[in-house]
């Protein structure tokens, strides 16, 4: 079972449509880079897969759950929104012990797993003081960790990194790859492609609500090569430009998919 799986799924805002007949598989343990230019759809898709906002059409489920059943959806899934919500009166431990408290993780292990995770991110020595005194990269740290709080079954992340210290991102980028050798399904949505490029087992790439390209990094990045003089090395910057490009070429909504590339 995929864990994640979309069929047909389309969300319009009156005349907009914002993700266009999207259809996805997943697999569980994998690092899914989720790319396209701003206004691409990302956000909207990852909204329905949370269960923020209703599909027009079309069908979808993560973790085995529809994205029709919020209420065991949400046990299920973590997400980390790019304006992430936090309460700006409360210190980040108060932030955590209360988000813990409404994902009704048991009391001492919650405890135990906030202060694990406040170490490793190095916010144990803030982690006393009120949000509002943070730094762009402290909340976002909060936030991170608010995600994954309830170890989920998949989680999905817009731009993780942002705002982070060289060091911060690269705790981040590690715990990413770690959460996915326990089994965990990462849905990474970062404009930042070397990290996807490096991370992510399979890529797609979202344009004007369609999926124009899927696949490994390396396959895509050799599918760009062909037609390019030899020895043209082409980077995952290179595939986006392409892929996204106004060109008529790609827009005949044709995903440039690789073969096997969903497989895990
Ligand atoms: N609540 C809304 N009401 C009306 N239109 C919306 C709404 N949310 C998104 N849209 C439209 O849907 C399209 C997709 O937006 P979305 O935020 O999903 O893109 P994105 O790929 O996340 O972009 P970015 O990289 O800039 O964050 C855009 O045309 C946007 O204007």
């Amino acid at each position: 079972m995929p864990a994640i799986e979309t069929t047909a799924l389309t969300k319009r805002y009156g005349e907009t449509v914002a993700v266009d007949a999207l259809d996805l598989a997943v697999p569980e343990g994998v690092v899914y880079g989720f790319l396209g230019p701003n206004g691409a759809g990302k956000t909207t898709t990852m909204r329905m897969l949370t269960s923020l906002t209703r599909p027009t059409s079309g069908t979808a489920s993560v973790a085995g759950v529809s994205v029709t059943d919020r209420e065991r959806l949400i046990q299920r899934v973590g997400y980390l929104p790019e304006e992430p919500p936090l309460y700006n009166e409360l210190t980040a431990r108060e932030q955590l012990t209360y988000v813990a408290g409404l994902r009704d993780l048991p009391s001492g292990h919650a405890e135990e797993r906030i202060e694990d995770l406040l170490a490793r991110l190095d916010l144990a020595d803030d982690a006393d003081r009120r949000i509002d005194t943070y730094s762009k990269g402290m909340r976002q740290k909060t936030a991170f960790i608010q995600s994954l709080l309830h170890d989920p079954d998949v989680l999905f992340l817009d731009e993780p990194t942002s705002g982070l210290d060289p060091r911060a991102a690269r705790t981040i980028r590690t715990m990413i790859d770690g959460l996915a050798d326990e089994g965990a399904t990462i849905f990474l949505s970062t404009h930042i492609l070397p990290v996807v490029d490096e991370h992510a087992d399979t890529v797609g790439v979202l344009s004007d609500g369609r999926l124009v390209a899927e696949g490994p990094p390396a396959d895509l990045k050799r599918q760009a090569e062909a037609g390019v003089t030899e020895g043209t090395g082409r980077t995952l910057e290179d595939v986006f430009l392409d892929v996204t490009s106004e060109d008529p070429a790609t827009e005949d909504g044709a995903a440039v998919a690789t073969e096997g590339s969903t497989d895990a």
